[in-house]
């Protein structure tokens, strides 16, 4: 059985149809790719799946076999599934580590307060955040650090799948290469992730599988070798920008 599996959903916004139809499913421990040019509908997908801000106005989406759409960000967290946003988001009036306790203690609410404390050091160990710089405060960290920082937030409240919006976007190359690294880190730890990307090449070298959004549709799906060379993909990307290869 899948672990995440979305079911014929839609969402419109008046008479714009941002997702029409969509239908995959994640196994557990894989990486799998969403790709598509800008608006079409990769982050209203993961803000359906989530319930935040909105859900689906049609169509299931299951969590290990249970239905999550209708129910509480809390409830869906606790069922086990966290994301991370576009842009890097942190309290940025709070240190490191008490950010990455947030994630901590709301995804380990059965954990001791011992637990906690390992849980949150644990995940900024595998983002790559040294302890030195655990109580420096957020907002003083490089744009990189605070993407690494909103990461390892999501990994401390310990989740089943991890939806990583576009987490290359605006970094340099060598960032994406180390960027590369710790997502693989993090599915290694048995983290199963779905990745939004524009960044095709990005895709291509983590994701098992890869769908293609376009005007809210699925334009492709499959092995990522497969559906990038797929010339509805190729005219989609080249009729609106050219891939970030
Ligand atoms: N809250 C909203 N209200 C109205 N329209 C919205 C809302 N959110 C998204 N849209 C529209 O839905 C469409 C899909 O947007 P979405 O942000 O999901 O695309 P995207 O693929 O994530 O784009 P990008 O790559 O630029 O982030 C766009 O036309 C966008 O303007």
């Amino acid at each position: 059985m899948a672990l995440l599996d979305v079911r014929n959903v839609g969402k419109a916004f008046g008479s714009l149809k941002a997702l029409d139809d969509v239908s995959f499913s994640v196994n557990a421990g894989e990486i799998f790719g969403i790709a598509g040019p800008n608006g079409s509908g990769k982050s209203t997908l993961f803000n359906t799946i989530t319930g935040i801000p909105f859900g689906p106005d049609r169509g299931k989406v299951l969590l290990d076999g249970a239905e999550i759409q209708g129910k509480s960000g809390n409830d869906i967290a606790r069922m086990g599934l966290a994301r991370t946003f576009q842009r890097e988001t942190s309290f940025d009036k709070l240190t490191v580590f008490e950010n990455a306790m947030i994630g901590a203690t709301y995804g380990g609410r059965q954990a001791t307060p011992t637990a906690q404390r390992d849980n949150a050091a644990e995940a900024l160990d595998v983002v790559g955040i040294a302890a030195k710089d655990f109580g420096r405060l957020a907002e003083e960290l490089s744009v990189f650090d605070r993407k690494c920082l909103m990461l390892a937030t999501a990994v401390a409240m310990g989740p089943r799948i991890l939806l990583l919006d576009e987490p290359a976007s605006g970094l340099t190359k060598p960032e994406i290469e180390t960027s590369i690294g710790l997502i693989r880190k993090i599915a290694a730890r048995g983290i199963t992730i779905v990745l939004i990307e524009h960044v095709l090449t990005f895709l291509m070298t983590l994701s098992q599988h890869l769908l293609v959004l376009n005007q809210g549709q699925m334009l492709a799906m499959g092995d990522p070798k497969t559906v990038i060379s797929d010339p509805r993909v190729v005219e989609a990307y080249l009729g609106t920008r050219k891939p970030d290869l």
